[in-house]
């Protein structure tokens, strides 16, 4: 098909703390033929004109978040404007939370400025209003910081050597309150929540029992 013709497929987010097994999830759903999956852009954040800006910002987070973020939402635009020919489009994040939990995160701490924070949602508004950004379900993989962490340092990405718990437990408080308690900012799309703090062994049985509602076989209320 060409692209002018392909209609939009349904779109899911996976969002999730840090180390709330995200890449675990989409490996499942690799698999299936239906659905195009989209992994974070993290070799492009490491590489950005041969600059490591995920590092730069961990290790200068007031300096270097501002640009870090800004390329996070430049190379999350790209991966929502991404044409597929399968009917389920599968991304790793999204510009939403990028803006309300990360650079949220941010800018509560005072690490980004609040100018920065303004010229970031500027672009955010423009882009969501004028791009199709669309999200038609949100799949939540809700942990608990513990287990989050715990994974964390079990993975040793080499740029999160300097994340603290605190982090991890901050990020996790603003996740549920976008996702789970709905309280901050609006909910884009409908939110499948799954327990991810089970184990990578049983967690299968987790995603094919809610797989339906992801290929979008059957509407979320009929959720049993
Ligand atoms: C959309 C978005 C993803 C994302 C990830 N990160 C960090 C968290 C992890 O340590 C790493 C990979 O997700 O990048 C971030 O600081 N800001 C982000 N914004």
């Amino acid at each position: 098909a060409s692209k002018s013709d392909l209609g939009r497929p349904f779109t899911v987010a996976v969002e999730g703390n840090v180390g709330s097994g995200k890449t675990t999830f989409l490996q499942h759903f690799i698999k299936n033929n239906n659905v195009a999956v989209f992994a974070e852009p993290i070799d492009m954040w490491r590489n950005c004109n041969g600059y490591n800006l995920l590092e730069l910002m961990y290790q200068d987070p007031k300096k270097w978040s501002f640009t870090f973020q800004s390329y996070v939402q430049l190379t999350m635009l790209r991966q929502h404007q991404k044409k597929v020919i399968q009917p389920v489009k599968l991304m790793e994040r999204s510009l939403y939370s990028a803006r309300y939990c990360f650079v949220e995160k941010l800018s509560r701490d005072g690490l980004m400025p609040s100018a920065s924070v303004a010229v970031i949602d500027e672009w955010f508004k423009y882009i969501t209003k004028y791009e199709d950004t669309t999200v038609d379900l949100i799949v939540y993989l809700r942990t608990s910081p513990e287990v989050a962490y715990e994974r964390i340092l079990t993975r040793n990405r080499s740029e999160e050597r300097t994340v603290a718990f605190e982090y991890i437990k901050a990020l996790h408080d603003i996740h549920e309150d976008w996702l789970y308690h709905k309280t901050l900012h609006k909910c884009v799309a409908p939110v499948l929540v799954l327990n991810a703090n089970l184990d990578r062994s049983v967690i299968e049985g987790e995603y094919e029992k809610y797989e339906p509602h992801i290929l979008n076989k059957i509407p979320l209320e009929a959720k049993t």
